[in-house]
C-alpha cells in the first residue's frame, strides 16, 4: 500500500448489492458454500476533504457542504489552525433529514478513533461503525494523524428501496441516475439487495483510499478492504453472519466459503484498550492464530451468454426476523436429518453452479436454447428448500412464493427462479432468456397477478413488480465524479 502524503481532495467509489442464488443457511457453516451474484445496483460514496479549519455552523446545519472540486481547498500543512475541531458530516441526500454529523474522538490506551454523533435524530450504526473502524485503521497506518474535516455523501441506486410517490415523480427523474425518495430513511422499504453491506464496503474503502492509498491501489488493497469491511459490518450488525454480502460487495460475483468466525471474535469494541492494534492485525491478516480463510472462487464470474437475471419485488406484509436462529436451532436438534438435507442441497447447488459455469465457458453448449439442465437443477434445489421449510417451520419458500415461482416459471423464456438468501417474503430472483420479449411477458403477467392460495405462514403477496436491477458481477470500484453533479 503506498502512502499518499497529499491526499486528493475528492474520492468516489461504489460497491454492488447481492443476491444469494443458492446456499442460504448452508453458507453460515464453512463446510458448505453459497453462490452469490453481484448486482448492477450499487451504493456510491463520495468523500470530500473540507478545507482545514472550516468552521461548522450550528449543529445539524448543512453549511459545511462543499461544491464538487471547485470549493474544495487543498489541505494545509500540519499544525495550522489546530484549535479547530474536526468533523465528519455524512449525508444521504435522497432521503429526508438524512444527515449525520460526527465529532472525532481519539481514545486512550490505543483504543482507536471513535466518531460521536453531534446532531439530534436517529443514529445510523452502519455509518457510525464504518467511520470509527476506517478512521482507526487509517490513523494507525497513515503518516499524518490529522484527518481534517470530511464531507461524505451516500447515493444509492433506485432498486435498493421500493418506489415512493416522490421517486416516481418527474422532478426526481430529472436528477440523473439517482432518485429522490422524499421520505426519511427509516420509512423506506428495502428490497433486500444488501444495502448495508454495499454501504459499509463503499464507505470504508473510500475513506481508506482517500487517506492512505491511491485510487490505483484498489486492486492490490482489495483483501485488506474486505477484512476491514467484514469487521465493521459485523460490529454494526451486532453479530457475525456468513459475510457473503460483504464479500460480493468487495469481490463481485463468486462461489463463497465463509471465514472462520473466530477471526473477528477478539477485535472487541472501539474505545477499549488496544483496539487499534487488534483491528490492524485483523485488516492486515497478521494474527497467526487466526488467519483469514475466506474463499471467493471464480470471482467476477459471468452468467452464460443468452441468460439474464431479474428480480421481482413482492409487496408483502410479513416480517420474520428470527429465521436464522430458528433454522440453526432445528439443525442442532435434528443433526442427522439436517446433515442429509444440507448435503443434498450442497450437492445440487454445486451441480447448478458447475452447469452455469460450463455454459458461460462454452456458449454453444446450450443446444436446445432453453437451458433445460439449469431448469431441472433449480427445480431440485427448490424441492429441497421446501423440505427445509416444512421441517424447520420457517417460511424459507412459503406457499405464496411457491405459487408465484411456479406461475412465472411457466412463462416462455423463464428458466426458473428461487427465493434468494434467507428466503421469506423479500424479492424473488429469476433466471431468464436474455430477450426483451420475456420481460414483456413477465410484465403482462404481473399486471393481472393475484395470489389465490392461503399461505402456510400467513404472508400475503400484493403487487409484484419487476425491478430494473440486473446481474452486475463487478465488486468495489472507483467512480468518476461527473455523475454526481445533481446531488453534491
Ligand atoms: N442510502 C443509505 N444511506 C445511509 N444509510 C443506509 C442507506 N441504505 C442503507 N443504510 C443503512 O443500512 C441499514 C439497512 O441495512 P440492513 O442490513 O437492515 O438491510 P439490507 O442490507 O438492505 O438488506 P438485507 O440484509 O436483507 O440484504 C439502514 O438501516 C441504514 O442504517
Ligand atoms: C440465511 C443466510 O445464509 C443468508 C441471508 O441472506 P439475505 O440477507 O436474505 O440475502 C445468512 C447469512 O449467510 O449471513
Amino acid at each position: 500500500m503506498s502512502m499518499s502524503p497529499q491526499p486528493s481532495s475528492v474520492t468516489a467509489l461504489s460497491a454492488p448489492g447481492k443476491v444469494l442464488l443458492t446456499g442460504g443457511y448452508l453458507v453460515l457453516d464453512r463446510n458448505y458454500t453459497g453462490t452469490v451474484f453481484a448486482l448492477d445496483a450499487r451504493i456510491h460514496v463520495v468523500v470530500q476533504q473540507l478545507r482545514r479549519g472550516h468552521r461548522r455552523g450550528p449543529s445539524g446545519s448543512s453549511d459545511a457542504k462543499p461544491a464538487l472540486s471547485a470549493e474544495v481547498q487543498p489541505t494545509r500543512p500540519e499544525g495550522e489552525e489546530k484549535e479547530t475541531e474536526h468533523t465528519v458530516v455524512v449525508r444521504s441526500p435522497q432521503f429526508v433529514d438524512a444527515v449525520w454529523e460526527y465529532g472525532i474522538q481519539r481514545c486512550e490506551n490505543g483504543g482507536g478513533v471513535k466518531v460521536v454523533q453531534k446532531n439530534d435524530g436517529p443514529r445510523n450504526p452502519f455509518v457510525e461503525t464504518s467511520l470509527s473502524y476506517a478512521l482507526t485503521y487509517i490513523s494507525y497506518v497513515a503518516d499524518s494523524k490529522d484527518f481534517g474535516s470530511l464531507s461524505v455523501t451516500i447515493l444509492a441506486d433506485n432498486d435498493y428501496y421500493s418506489e415512493t410517490a416522490t421517486s416516481r415523480g418527474s422532478a426526481s427523474q430529472a436528477r440523473g441516475r439517482f432518485v429522490d425518495f422524499g421520505v426519511p430513511l427509516f420509512e423506506a422499504h428495502k428490497t433486500g439487495l444488501g444495502s448495508s453491506a454495499a454501504l459499509v464496503t463503499a464507505l470504508v474503502s473510500s475513506l481508506v483510499i482517500h487517506r492512505t492509498m491511491q485510487a490505483d491501489d484498489l486492486g492490490a488493497g482489495r483483501d485488506k478492504l474486505h477484512n476491514l469491511a467484514q469487521a465493521a459490518h459485523c460490529a454494526a450488525q451486532g453479530k457475525v453472519g456468513s459475510g457473503f454480502d460483504v464479500a460480493a460487495a468487495v469481490y463481485g460475483s463468486c462461489l463463497y466459503k465463509r471465514f472462520s468466525p473466530a477471526i473477528l471474535q477478539s477485535v472487541g469494541d472501539v474505545g477499549t484498550p488496544g483496539f487499534e492494534e487488534r483491528l490492524f492485525a485483523v485488516v492486515e491478516d497478521a494474527d497467526q492464530e487466526h488467519p483469514w480463510d475466506t474463499e471467493c472462487v471464480d470471482f467476477g464470474m459471468q452468467l452464460p451468454r443468452g441468460m439474464q437475471m431479474v428480480l421481482c419485488d413482492v409487496e408483502c406484509g410479513s416480517q420474520t426476523p428470527s429465521m436464522v436462529k430458528k433454522v440453526l436451532q432445528w439443525r442442532s436438534e435434528n443433526q442427522k436429518e439436517a446433515d442429509m438435507l444440507w448435503a443434498s442441497l450442497q450437492n445440487n447447488n454445486e451441480r447448478l453452479r458447475q452447469e452455469l459455469k460450463r455454459l458461460a465457458q462454452h456458449p454453444d453448449a446450450n443446444t436446445d436454447g432453453e437451458f433445460s439442465d439449469v431448469r431441472t437443477l433449480i427445480g431440485r434445489t427448490r424441492h429441497l428448500i421446501r423440505t427445509m421449510t416444512r421441517r424447520t417451520g420457517v417460511p424459507i419458500e412459503p406457499i405464496v412464493q411457491t405459487e408465484l415461482l411456479d406461475n412465472l416459471s411457466e412463462i416462455e423464456g423463464v428458466i426458473g427462479g428461487v427465493v434468494p438468501g434467507a428466503g421469506g417474503y423479500d424479492a424473488i430472483v429469476l433466471l431468464i432468456r436474455d430477450d426483451p420479449t420475456v420481460i414483456t411477458r413477465l410484465n403482462e403477467r404481473f399486471t393481472n397477478y393475484k395470489s389465490a392460495v392461503e399461505d402456510d405462514f400467513g404472508g400475503k403477496i400484493g403487487n409484484v413488480r419487476l425491478l430494473g436491477v440486473r446481474h452486475g458481477s463487478e465488486g468495489v470500484k472507483n467512480e468518476i465524479l461527473e455523475q454526481y453533479a445533481a446531488w453534491i
